[in-house]
């Protein structure tokens, strides 16, 4: 934000967060981004929000800001989640979580994971015992926890002030609905909701799902000088999603002579893709 308007949203959005945040926000950063203004802004000033904006912009800090102010104003005692942040990844939920630790503990508030790869049993240990302000899961785990326990749930979520979700393009599974409904009919209708993505965010239609109402939007274009160099040509190939794999293990296999640089969504996918590269004795360097 370089304009005279942009200064004025920054001062005015600094006044908003108050010292306490800004100390540890200072502490790491030089100044916001534009998503960072533009989103905590709107949620600070009680609005939904629709986030679209590049991979990279800083989009986690654009809802952890103001959710911490949010949380700070609420007062929360100890055993009630004032935010809850969904996340489709386990690995995603943990870096959220990363971001989130300095200010939490800055606030004397804290923060709790429920991800796929922990016990049922375990996560439901957690809500009858830890104190948790808040709460980082991913939605298909945190539906199965409400199957068990609803009213623990209900009660320990009923005051949610903020839902975030996070990289909401990605949830795509034929079940998301579901866990959706079961886990909105857990938190208060009212709150606010922020919807954050790097791609084209949904039809009106879709933001239903999320509970959305009488939404901000947030576009933020991808910088010019970022843009991918015009001598690089992009390809692309077509095939069913249970071919992913394979198709692209036949594309490296092809070119012995090439380097190559893969990038999956998490941590399971690499491990999966080494297995198989190992099963057709290609193994290379694979790296986490
Ligand atoms: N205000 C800021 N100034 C400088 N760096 C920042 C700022 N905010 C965030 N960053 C850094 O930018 C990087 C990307 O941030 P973040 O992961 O939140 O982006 P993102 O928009 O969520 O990307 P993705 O869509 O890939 O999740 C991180 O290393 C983060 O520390």
């Amino acid at each position: 934000m370089t304009s005279k308007a942009g200064a004025v949203a920054t001062r005015t959005y600094r006044e908003k967060l108050g010292p306490e945040i800004l100390e540890v926000f200072d502490k790491s950063f030089n100044s916001f981004t534009d998503v960072q203004v533009l989103s905590g802004t709107h949620l600070l000033n009680l609005s939904d929000v629709v986030v679209e904006s590049p991979t990279g912009s800083g989009k986690t800090l654009a809802f952890v800001l103001p959710m911490m102010r949010m949380l700070q104003n609420a007062k929360l005692q100890p055993k009630e989640i004032g935010a809850l942040i969904l996340s489709p990844s386990r690995e995603l939920c943990h870096q959220i979580v990363t971001v989130i630790k300095p200010f939490a503990d800055k606030l004397n508030l804290t923060v709790e994971t429920v991800t796929g790869g922990q016990k049922v049993e375990k996560n439901i240990k957690m809500f009858k015992t830890k104190n948790v302000n808040i709460l980082v899961a991913t939605p298909g785990r945190l539906f199965q926890i409400i199957q068990h326990e609803k009213t623990l749930i209900a009660r320990s979520m009923k005051s949610v002030q903020l839902l975030v979700i996070d990289e909401a393009d990605r949830f795509n599974e034929i079940q998301f609905e579901d866990h959706m409904r079961e886990i909105l009919s857990c938190i208060p209708k009212q709150r606010r909701t922020g919807l954050f993505s790097a791609t084209q965010v949904k039809e009106e239609d879709d933001l239903m799902v999320f509970g959305l109402r009488n939404a901000k939007q947030v576009k933020v274009a991808q910088e010019k000088n970022s843009a991918a160099p015009s001598t690089l040509k992009n390809y692309f190939v077509e095939c069913p999603a249970d071919e992913k794999t394979s198709a692209c293990l036949e594309f490296i296999r092809q070119r012995t002579d090439k380097k190559f640089l893969v990038f999956f969504p998490s941590c399971n996918s690499v491990r999966f893709f080494q297995m198989k590269k190992k099963f057709l004795k290609q193994e290379k360097a694979c790296v986490e």
